[in-house]
């Protein structure tokens, strides 16, 4: 069994690996943080996990984080780079869900978190915690750096593109939009329902923190610099994001056929991404609650723009899901384990 800690229990993220790793088979919460909440049961918290766990929230202390196999980091940014060092050096793996090592340029980093990162020697051994795209070296990694939501929803979209080259990479657009759990749990006006219902949304249209990171790992993916425009929207709903993706295919001639073949290929042995029949209109429901990425591909009036539509549940495979997927591939497990679970219905 895989003692774990987490740091950040109380936020949307820390409940949801809580939630999930409930019923994995080979891994159990040790200790699990809160400030606020030091001494309070987990269960009076979050009634729904009652049954499952007799923990109780302490502070951080890295010493006893550190007696735990792997650590997850469920905080805000510039939190996790302030322990990660003494935790590696005591030998405890780490996947940090916050954005704190997923920018391998520490300028550019500060350039968008607005802080000094404080650990610059890390950011070149962290890897990007995608597994689609980083799969082999997420297995013999000591720290993980899990890919943010909107990241993972837009790469998943336009990566077997740009892979095969076959769209124009300076002219790559992502529409997306967030359920307001993305925000996190920290009371906030803008994030009440009242706020939002009946409503909708765009923001950070000017520039948003997740355009460099996408950038950086589409970069990989095309073998050269990318150009994105990159608009994130607020939904009205709790859980899901969807990301309507654009690009301009550069050779008219290859069919929407080739296109679907290509995506089927590329995805054919990741259990958790679902290419759909073409045409398909994915829906954020149907992965509400299940670590899968649900991705269609489109050509509207055959034209030479392909429309990619991705969607995820921003706290399963847009965090703790794809943590756990990332766990999972560090300590040699099946990758699914613990992540079968099928999206709510309805
Ligand atoms: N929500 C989402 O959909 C996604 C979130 N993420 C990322 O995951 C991380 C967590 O997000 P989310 O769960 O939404 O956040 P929340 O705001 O809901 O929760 C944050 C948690 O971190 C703890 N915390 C806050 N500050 C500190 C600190 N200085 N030291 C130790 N613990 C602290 C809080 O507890 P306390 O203050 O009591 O210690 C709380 O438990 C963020 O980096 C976020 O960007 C990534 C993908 C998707
Ligand atoms: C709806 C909403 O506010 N979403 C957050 C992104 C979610 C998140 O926490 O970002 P990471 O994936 O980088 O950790 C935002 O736009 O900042």
């Amino acid at each position: 069994m895989l003692k774990v800690g987490i740091v950040g229990g109380t936020g949307y993220t820390g409940a949801e690996l809580l939630r999930l790793i409930a019923t994995h088979p080979e891994a159990e919460v040790a200790m699990i943080t809160s400030r606020a909440e030091d001494g309070l049961p987990v269960d009076e918290l979050f009634p729904s996990l009652r049954g499952t766990t007799n923990l109780r929230f302490s502070v951080p202390e890295v010493d006893k984080l550190a007696s735990c196999d792997v650590v997850f980091f469920a905080t805000p940014h510039n939190v996790a780079m302030k322990l990660v060092p003494e935790l590696l050096a005591a030998g405890t793996r780490v996947v940090d869900l916050s954005a704190d090592f997923r920018i391998r340029d520490a300028k550019l980093w500060s350039e968008w978190y607005h802080e000094e990162h404080l650990c610059p020697d890390l950011l070149a051994e962290a890897v990007y915690g995608l597994p689609e795209t980083h799969k082999e070296a997420i297995t013999t990694a000591r720290l993980v750096a899990c890919a943010g939501c909107y990241p993972t929803a837009v790469e998943l979209g336009f990566l077997p593109l740009l892979e095969e080259k076959l769209v124009n990479p300076q002219q790559l657009i992502a529409s997306a939009a967030s359920g307001v759990s993305g925000a996190g749990r920290q009371a906030k006006i803008d994030n009440l329902l009242a706020e939002l219902d009946g409503s909708f949304k765009a923001y950070g249209v000017s520039g948003h923190r997740h355009l460099p990171e996408i950038e950086q790992e589409l970069a990989l993916a095309a073998g050269g610099p990318v150009g994105l425009t990159f608009t994130p929207h607020l939904l009205p709903q709790v859980r899901g994001i969807h990301a309507t993706l654009y690009s301009q295919i550069l050779d008219s001639a290859v069919g929407l056929d080739e296109l679907q073949f290509l995506f089927e290929k590329r995805f054919a042995n990741e259990p958790f991404v679902d290419v759909m029949p073409l045409g398909s209109l994915p829906q954020t429901r149907t992965v509400r609650g299940s670590n899968m990425c649900r991705i269609a591909l489109h050509r509207p009036q055959n034209r030479d723009t392909i429309v990619v539509l991705s969607v995820i549940d921003n706290l399963v495979k847009g965090a703790s899901g794809q943590a756990i997927q990332n766990m999972n591939l560090m300590f040699g497990l099946p990758e699914t384990m613990g992540l079968e679970a099928v999206a709510l219905l309805p």
